[in-house]
């Protein structure tokens, strides 16, 4: 079997997802033609070819307003049915989805409007594909400390929906310290913690992450290499990483996919995921960022299926789930 045939056939857990970053240039249109939603576009292809950006920042100012086609329940539905639907295509089993509640609360969006959404996709997904998934409430961290305490609370009927918090946005400016607090509040509340940290930010910001928000998971975390003292501590730890190559080519984290660390990485013994982000912004769901793996880093299949067996090592799924999805990317019967 090729090794594309390998990354399509293995089963894999996504742990670094924003449902907000899978919305495809085809339902914002058809989403702003129902809502009489103007777009700076005249058409889907307008769309897809402003997807190139310089940073993080230049990235966030499109996703944020391509958000604004999502209104209604259906909305939210047809967004979460689409990401998970395509994950059935990939043999993703599990999923760790991140949402971004302040995206749409801020809009004027009710969180009852975008939970109904996304939960009737999830509960349609694990009875039509067997595919499990979690919710991430994700913070926009150049938001105010009071707002997301403020998320925190809308949030409260639908805390048994919600597995974890999670911290994204611009980075730079707004280290993991701004959000002690509210982190605190949300571990005591039973959430597991994940946060973006060393994407485009220090390794500093990775200690904050670890330090002061205790977090379970880093999101990226591509700059650990900076500071020895920090590998060392992470593979001592198993802390795990969500790494997202094709998102950190895109937003000129690297110049070329050539340099992306992560084979260093597990090659060093961190435990090290390969996630999509925003599939749709960046130009590739799982699968593509394994390919562009292949294709760059030479990963062989003995990578693929370390790097398939640690998303579920990483994921927050129980115990007893973890491994048998664990025995069966060594059973070789999937593949047939
Ligand atoms: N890659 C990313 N970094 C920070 N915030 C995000 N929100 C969506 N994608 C993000
Ligand atoms: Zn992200």
């Amino acid at each position: 079997m090729s090794l594309i045939d390998t990354i399509k056939k293995t089963p894999k857990a996504e742990l670094h997802l924003h449902i907000e970053g899978s919305l495809t240039p085809e339902l914002m249109w058809d989403l702003a033609a129902k809502h009489s939603v103007s777009l700076p576009y005249n058409s889907v292809e307008e769309i897809a070819a402003a997807y190139n950006f310089s940073d993080l920042q230049s990235f966030l100012d499109l996703y944020y307003a391509g958000a604004g086609v999502l209104i209604d329940e259906d909305d939210f539905y047809q967004l979460m049915w689409a990401y998970l639907s395509r994950c059935h295509e990939e043999n993703i089993v599990h999923t760790e989805i991140m949402f971004d509640p302040q995206t749409h609360t801020e809009r004027g969006i009710e969180f009852a409007t975008f939970m109904a959404g996304f939960l009737r996709a999830m509960k349609d997904a694990e009875e039509q594909f067997g595919i499990s998934s979690y919710l991430i409430m994700s913070f926009l961290r150049h938001l105010p400390e009071s707002s997301a305490f403020a998320t925190l609370e809308q949030a409260k009927p639908y805390f048994s929906d919600i597995h974890a918090v999670g911290l994204d946005s611009s980075e730079l400016g707004h280290p993991p310290s701004k959000f002690e607090r509210v982190f605190k509040q949300a571990k005591q509340h039973g959430f597991k913690i994940v946060a973006h940290a060393g994407e485009e930010g220090p390794a500093s910001y990775i200690w904050e992450a670890i330090n002061l928000l205790e977090v379970d998971r880093i999101d990226h975390g591509v700059r650990c290499q900076e500071d020895a003292e920090l590998m060392t501590y992470l593979k001592e730890k198993q802390i795990p990483l969500t790494v997202c190559p094709l998102s950190n080519l895109k937003l000129c984290v690297i110049d070329d996919m050539k340099q992306h660390n992560i084979l260093t990485l597990l090659e060093e013994g961190l435990l090290v995921t390969v996630n999509s982000d925003d599939p749709t912004y960046f130009g590739g769901f799982l699968n593509d960022n394994f390919i562009a793996l292949s294709e760059s880093l030479g990963i062989n299949e003995e990578h693929v299926k370390a790097l398939a067996k640690n998303s579920f090592i990483a994921s927050f799924l129980p115990e007893d789930k973890k491994r048998q999805y664990i025995n069966k990317v060594d059973d070789d019967d999937f593949r047939k």
